[in-house]
């Protein structure tokens, strides 16, 4: 829309940037959305737009733009003076509580003379949207495991810098996708709160789609997703094996990537490997930046614990978290799993005390074996057991079958004797020899004096290459590992 003081010159000077930045961008940045006037002096071109979201749109992304266009027509360059003035776009407000979205056209719109006026836009605002974004990007703990994937959500939700391709996120269940999703729409919705930003799954994607197809109102749904600032997909894979969803997908994302929106996936595996998605959606995606999330290490597992506890409530001594954190493998939502545990059982256990939320190696221990005995019990074979023990102990498996004295070897031996007799059907003739041929009475000792000492003083402090606070530590995660192995 153009109104020049000076006669000509904003209509030309728009007419000229419609056909640099070309007539789709034009429609959606200018058309409805800016009102250009020109000084009489000519030194000084007024843009007046309706919010201050549009302003900083163009301010970033058209402004080179703009000068060249104003220069070229006048032949000297002229101030860009860029106005927030949303009473002069009154049929740009937002819409009134309780309109039907789908009644309302999207701005902006082609100018046609003939067509109705613009009516409010219909998008998801942050009042309606905002209420199903619980994670933010700030609460997400930071280690090896994710942080590209957590520095690319900041940028890609940093306002003040132009997207430059899509972001795709993969990974196993539970590692923090959907979190940085929400976390980037949220981030985006603080910063533009005209921002129109849209959280979705592939699922909900199919259906509103199918809806819409079904209810004859494909048109709709196209202009509500096409104008979109951010769109974000969680678990995109949904649409794999759906050919026209996955259509209709990729002209909606053709179209806001052209008019300069961001755009988000996510998926538990990476683009290239998804069955059945299509070739084209495939190049769209890894033209962009693919990061992969993968299982955090133990000392972000100790931060994500201190974390995920302090939400909770939930008091944890440093000690008992780090026990948590080895004995934890496995994704975020394990650990979240293992919190709500460790609250149910302590409010259990002292349900009268004014700190029912307190956890101590007592009730991680009645933890872990609880959860031992119920797991499936499968058949364990020796070698799986000394070489797990080996390993664990950073000890050779000749040490452990020789005859060493170090404490390292020795305590190896009587693990391995100890936890094959105990998960293993194995007698202690069979154990022995197995154990380079030993006298079956030395590995009764063996077995005898690791049993007492477990009963007698569960806390006998082992050294410190085996990562475990005491022997019972010890014992308990190694007897976990085998029987998940
Ligand atoms: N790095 C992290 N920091 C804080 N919380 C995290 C982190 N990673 C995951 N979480 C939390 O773990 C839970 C599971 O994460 P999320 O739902 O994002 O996983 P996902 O990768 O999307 O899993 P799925 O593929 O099964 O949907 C959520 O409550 C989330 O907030």
């Amino acid at each position: 829309m153009t109104t020049a003081t000076s006669p000509d010159i904003a209509p030309r000077i728009a007419a000229r940037l419609a056909r640099t930045i070309g007539p789709r961008r034009y429609a959606m940045w200018f058309e409805q959305s800016a009102r250009f006037t020109c000084d009489h002096d000519q030194q000084t071109l007024r843009v007046a737009v309706p919010s201050r979201f549009i302003a900083d749109w163009i301010e970033r992304n058209f402004r080179k733009q703009l000068a060249d266009a104003a220069q070229q027509e006048l032949g000297q360059p002229l101030e860009i003076d860029l106005q927030v003035t949303p009473d002069h776009f009154p049929d740009q407000r937002a819409p009134q509580a309780g309109a039907q979205q789908s009644d309302a056209p999207d701005s902006p719109t082609r100018n046609n003379p003939s067509s109705p006026k613009p009516q409010p836009p219909t998008l998801p605002r942050k009042t309606q949207a905002a209420r199903h974004l619980r994670r933010s990007l700030s609460e997400f703990i930071v280690g090896p495991s994710n942080e590209l994937a957590h520095a690319a959500a900041c940028r890609l939700a940093d306002a003040d810098i132009e997207p430059t391709g899509p972001l795709f996120l993969h990974g196993g269940c539970g590692l923090g996708k959907t979190h940085l999703l929400q976390g980037i729409a949220k981030r985006l919705f603080d910063q533009q709160p005209d921002a129109r930003v849209h959280y979705t799954t592939g699922e909900q994607f199919t259906n509103d789609y199918i809806t819409a197809v079904r209810a004859n109102k494909l048109d709709a749904f196209r202009k509500r997703i096409r104008q979109l600032d951010l769109l974000a997909v969680d678990d995109i894979h949904f649409i794999a094996n759906k050919q026209a969803t996955q259509q209709e997908f990729l002209h909606s994302f053709d179209q806001i990537e052209l008019c300069g929106a961001r755009v988000v996936l996510a998926s538990d595996s990476h683009p290239k490997v998804i069955k059945q998605f299509s070739e084209a959606l495939v190049s769209r995606c890894v033209r962009g930046l693919v990061v992969q999330i993968a299982q955090p290490d133990t000392a972000t597992r100790e931060r994500l614990i201190e974390a995920l506890a302090k939400r909770r409530r939930l008091a944890i001594a440093p000690e008992v978290v780090q026990t948590l954190a080895r004995r934890t493998r496995g994704s975020v939502r394990e650990i979240e799993g293992t919190l709500t545990k460790l609250q149910a059982m302590a409010a259990i256990n002292n349900p009268k005390t004014a700190t029912p939320n307190v956890v101590g190696h007592a009730l991680v221990h009645q933890l872990f074996n609880h959860d031992a005995d119920l797991a499936p019990t499968r058949p364990v074979r020796f070698e799986t057991v000394i070489e797990t023990v080996c390993e664990r102990l950073g000890v050779d498996r000749a040490e452990v079958l020789g005859r060493s004295r170090s404490q390292l070897a020795v305590l190896g031996r009587t693990l391995t004797i100890h936890l094959t007799r105990d998960l293993t059907s194995m007698s202690y003739p069979e154990i022995a020899r197995a154990m380079g041929n030993r006298n079956h009475s030395t590995v009764i000792t063996a077995a005898k004096r690791i049993l007492g000492q477990l009963e007698a003083n569960p806390n006998t402090p082992v050294p410190t290459e085996t990562q475990a606070d005491s022997l019972r530590d010890l014992v308990d995660d190694l007897r976990q590992t085998l029987r998940r192995a």
